[in-house]
Formats: C-alpha cells, sequence, structure tokens
C-alpha cells in the first residue's frame, strides 16, 4: 500500500481541438479511467444536444443568464464559440486547484489564452489534431448531433482553431483513439510529477534527512 501522498498543488489539464477531432471522446476516456482528474463544466447559451445531460456536459443557460454571470465575475474565462457564449465557472476552479485536485477542461483557444494570463503555473494544455481533413468532416457528421449548416459553418472555422496549435505544450494526433488516449494520460502522469507541484516535497524531504 502507497503511504499518504506529499501535498501538491492541482493542476489544469487543458484540452483544444478543432470541433470534431475528439476532444470530448479523449476526456471521457480520460475521466472514466482516472478518479482523480475531475471535469470544468462549462456554462453555455448552446442549445443542448439530445446526449446531454444539464450540469454534467454543461449547464444549459440564457444569454440574459450567461451576461449577468459573466459580469458578476463568476467565470474564469469567457468566451464566443461558433455563435454561443461558452464559460468556465471560477470557484470550483480555484478551490479543486488549490487543494490539490487537478481540473480537466475541454475549451477553446480564446479560454487557453484567457486561463494562461490568470494561472499560468497551473496549466498544461495539450491540442488535438485529427489525421486528415476529410477525417474530421466523417467525425462530425458520424457524431449525427449536429445540422448539416452546424457542421458546415465548424468544417470552415477549422483551419483557424488548428492554425493555434503552436501555442499548447503538447500535441496528440488522434488517429487511433486507444494511442491518442494512452498518450493523454502519459502527458498527466509525467505533469502530476513535477517538482513545483509537489508543494510538500520540501517537508517530506526534512523527514528523511533528519534536519
Ligand atoms: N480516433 C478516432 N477515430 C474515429 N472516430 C473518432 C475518434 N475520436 C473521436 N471520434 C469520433 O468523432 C466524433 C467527434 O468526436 P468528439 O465529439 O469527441 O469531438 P470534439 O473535438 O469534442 O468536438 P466539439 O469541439 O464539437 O465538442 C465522435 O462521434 C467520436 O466518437
Ligand atoms: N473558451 C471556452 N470554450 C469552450 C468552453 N466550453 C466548451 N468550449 C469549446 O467550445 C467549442 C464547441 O463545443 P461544443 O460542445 O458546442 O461542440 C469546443 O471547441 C469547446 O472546446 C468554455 O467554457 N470556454
Amino acid at each position: 500500500m502507497r503511504m499518504a501522498p506529499i501535498d501538491r498543488r492541482g493542476l489544469m489539464l487543458i484540452v483544444s481541438s478543432p470541433s470534431g477531432a475528439g476532444k470530448t471522446t479523449l476526456s471521457r476516456r480520460l475521466l472514466a479511467d482516472d478518479p482523480a482528474i475531475h471535469l470544468s463544466v462549462s456554462a453555455t447559451t448552446r442549445p443542448k444536444r439530445s446526449n446531454e445531460i444539464h450540469g454534467k456536459d454543461y449547464f444549459f443557460v440564457d444569454e440574459a443568464t450567461f451576461v449577468e454571470q459573466r459580469e458578476r465575475g463568476d467565470f474564469l474565462e469567457s468566451a464566443l464559440v461558433f455563435g454561443n457564449y461558452y464559460g468556465t465557472p471560477r470557484t470550483e476552479v480555484v478551490k479543486a486547484v488549490e487543494a490539490g485536485r487537478d481540473v480537466l477542461f475541454d475549451i477553446d483557444w480564446q479560454g487557453a489564452q484567457q486561463l494562461a494570463e490568470v494561472m499560468p503555473q497551473d496549466l498544461v494544455t495539450v491540442f488535438i489534431l485529427p489525421p486528415s481533413r476529410q477525417s474530421l468532416e466523417d467525425r462530425l457528421r458520424s457524431r449525427n448531433q449536429d445540422s448539416e449548416a452546424v457542421v458546415m459553418d465548424r468544417m470552415k472555422k477549422a483551419d483557424s482553431e488548428i492554425s493555434h496549435y503552436a501555442e499548447y505544450d503538447y500535441v496528440i494526433l488522434n488517429d487511433d483513439i486507444n494511442r491518442a488516449s494512452s498518450e493523454l494520460k502519459a502527458i498527466l502522469m509525467a505533469e502530476r510529477l513535477k517538482r513545483q507541484r509537489q508543494t510538500g516535497l520540501s517537508q517530506f524531504v526534512r523527514s528523511i534527512i533528519g534536519t
């Protein structure tokens, strides 16, 4: 059995990609396999998809509510993406990181840039690429959740999304889902071991060397 863990600060794992490249699929796998990380559930004004649950996938709110929350400072970051507003609730994230818990974010490059301004030391950023343009379009259609107009709009914006890949710490090619999923887990494991996140290290080391 492992001894009591060394105190640590939580990390913020941001996963971004063009729409349809697979970040939600990869995020769900990571959450299912690793109970020590939890998802930051965003608020959005986008209509709910048939397979989504309020409070689990998103907090679905109307525009007036979103604007009120944003003006009150409830969001750590917020952005207009594909014509809808999205925002990351502030309190839960700050509390979790300070308590040493890791948080996963499925957000776009605008959100990643804003979080880098407020909590830079805590961020680990990962960009997911599709294997080809055609596979991106096929995946958006095969998801079967959006109208043709929405699929076309997201494909039109894919180039501009992809152009932000170089702002990220890591890039994963999501060709084979099992491999991409293992790569994401490996990033998380290595980042957890970074010395500066292990805030209880000096105390622990002192207990070993007996000074
Ligand atoms: N490696 C893969 N091979 C084949 N299909 C995949 C792969 N990864 C994801 N998919 C499929 O592609 C579709 C889009 O994936 P997903 O919803 O995870 O994308 P996303 O990046 O989260 O999109 P959005 O930004 O619109 O939320 C889903 O139907 C998913 O099952
Ligand atoms: N900046 C933010 N972007 C967000 C947030 N939540 C989701 N997103 C991004 O929006 C698009 C579309 O998502 P979809 O669920 O409507 O397909 C995608 O790129 C998400 O990563 C957020 O809180 N802030």
